[in-house]
């Protein structure tokens, strides 16, 4: 089968048992017809008539815009969104956020009230939660501290690393046998085994781990891989020549990292990666912290991977279940929004910096979230005696 071709994607075809509807969670993975506008707002990938993630030399040009306005000057960057940076001093406008975000410490009270009598289980994002965001994407270790507070964590709720990376990189950085872990996205998740009445998922197959535990992996877009593969190998030998330029293979995706790229070379970025996009119509590209990340046009992500987690741990259609998921990006709203709209838990933005969100709290940075993992260990061992 010919994935380069418009009319030849394993998502598509109606033959694939993917896409046969199914009671439950309904995980049938669709052809997008534009990638969610929550990434990327009028930018011309969100447009009716485009199908696919190809870049012209216009909408480059309309990617390099939404790189800069995502990165303004350094002066500015205690507002912007992608602030890396504690702001040292009260900051007027922050405040002004967080009486829409509260800080979930500051508000843990008022948390622990709507907690009280219910199952929490925890879903938490990687890089800018777990780990602060540094230059080299190798290196975003998390501190012994935090790898404590999340083991805690875990023993006293269901907890699940969801990350855009690939699963086995996101593990070794966590090294927490006991959690879930979903790797490119909710793309590669390693779960539980699922209860015999739920339904069968295909690309879902029972493995047993290192550790001899049973557990069962979902992978949406295996079909993908080898173009992922081949997509890798083009960008990195396209942005060779480019001072700076870091392109990771996700395994179902492909993150092209532009951190430490001279402002001055991104649109040779851009034009690298749309000159390769345009011959690939089933992948688009999102945009996240100074990274374009190319994955498969397939109806699944983050949110959903929440969702299919819930089912396979029996929560699913519990009333007493609490899901609370933490994450700092653009790629952690479509959980935050799976969340509000099913109204069945919260989102909690990791932010040091006002950004439209649909979480309910905040939180300034990682060193937050360790305090507040803490505080709900607390929490949960003073409400059992
Ligand atoms: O879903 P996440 O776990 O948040 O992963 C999203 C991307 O995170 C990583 O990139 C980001 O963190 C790097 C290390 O701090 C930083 O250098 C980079 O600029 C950030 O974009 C990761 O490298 C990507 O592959 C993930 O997709």
């Amino acid at each position: 089968m010919d994935l380069k071709s418009n009319h030849a994607s394993p998502v598509l075809t109606e033959a694939s048992p993917i896409n046969k509807s199914r009671r439950g969670l309904r995980a049938k993975l669709l052809l997008c017809s534009a990638p969610s506008a929550s990434f990327l707002p009028g930018l011309l990938l969100t447009s009716p008539k485009m199908k696919h993630a190809i870049l012209d030399d216009v909408r480059s040009a309309t990617w390099l815009d939404a790189m800069k306005s995502s990165s303004p000057p350094p002066k500015l960057i205690t507002k912007d969104i992608d602030n890396d940076i504690g702001a040292s001093e009260p900051d007027v406008a922050y405040q002004t956020w967080m009486l829409k975000y509260p800080s979930a410490l500051l508000s843990f009270e008022q948390f622990a009230n709507s907690a009280k009598g219910k199952r929490i289980v925890l879903f938490l994002d990687y890089d800018g939660t777990l780990s602060p965001i540094v230059e080299d994407p190798d290196r975003a270790f998390m501190s012994d501290d935090m790898r404590k507070a999340v083991g805690k964590a875990a023993k006293c709720f269901p907890t699940a690393i969801i990350s855009g990376r690939s699963r086995d990189k996101v593990f070794e950085f966590v090294t927490l046998p006991e959690l879930y872990y979903a790797g490119s996205h909710g793309m590669d998740i390693r779960g539980p085994v699922r209860p015999p009445s739920s339904d069968d998922h295909p690309n879902s197959i029972r493995s047993t781990d290192k550790q001899g535990k049973e557990v069962n992996l979902f992978q949406p877009a295996s079909g993908f891989l080898t173009m992922i593969g081949e997509v890798f190998a083009s960008l990195v030998e396209a942005t060779k020549d480019i001072d700076g330029v870091i392109v990771e293979n996700n395994k179902f995706c492909v993150s092209v990292h532009y951190r430490n790229v001279d402002v001055k070379s991104w649109d040779k970025v851009v034009a690298c990666v749309g000159g390769i996009l345009k011959e690939y119509p089933h992948l688009r590209l999102t945009l996240g912290r100074k990274v374009l990340e190319v994955r498969p046009v397939i109806d699944w992500d983050k949110g959903k991977a929440v969702m299919f987690l819930l089912e396979s741990l029996g929560l699913s259609k519990c009333e007493d279940v609490l899901p609370i998921y933490i994450g700092d990006d653009r790629t952690d709203e479509d959980a935050f929004k799976v969340l509000r709209e099913g109204n069945q838990g919260f989102g909690i933005l990791v932010s040091s910096g006002p950004k439209e969100s649909s979480a309910y709290y905040s939180l300034r940075d990682p060193s937050e979230v360790k305090e507040f993992l803490n505080s709900l260990v607390i929490w949960k061992k003073s409400s059992a005696l």
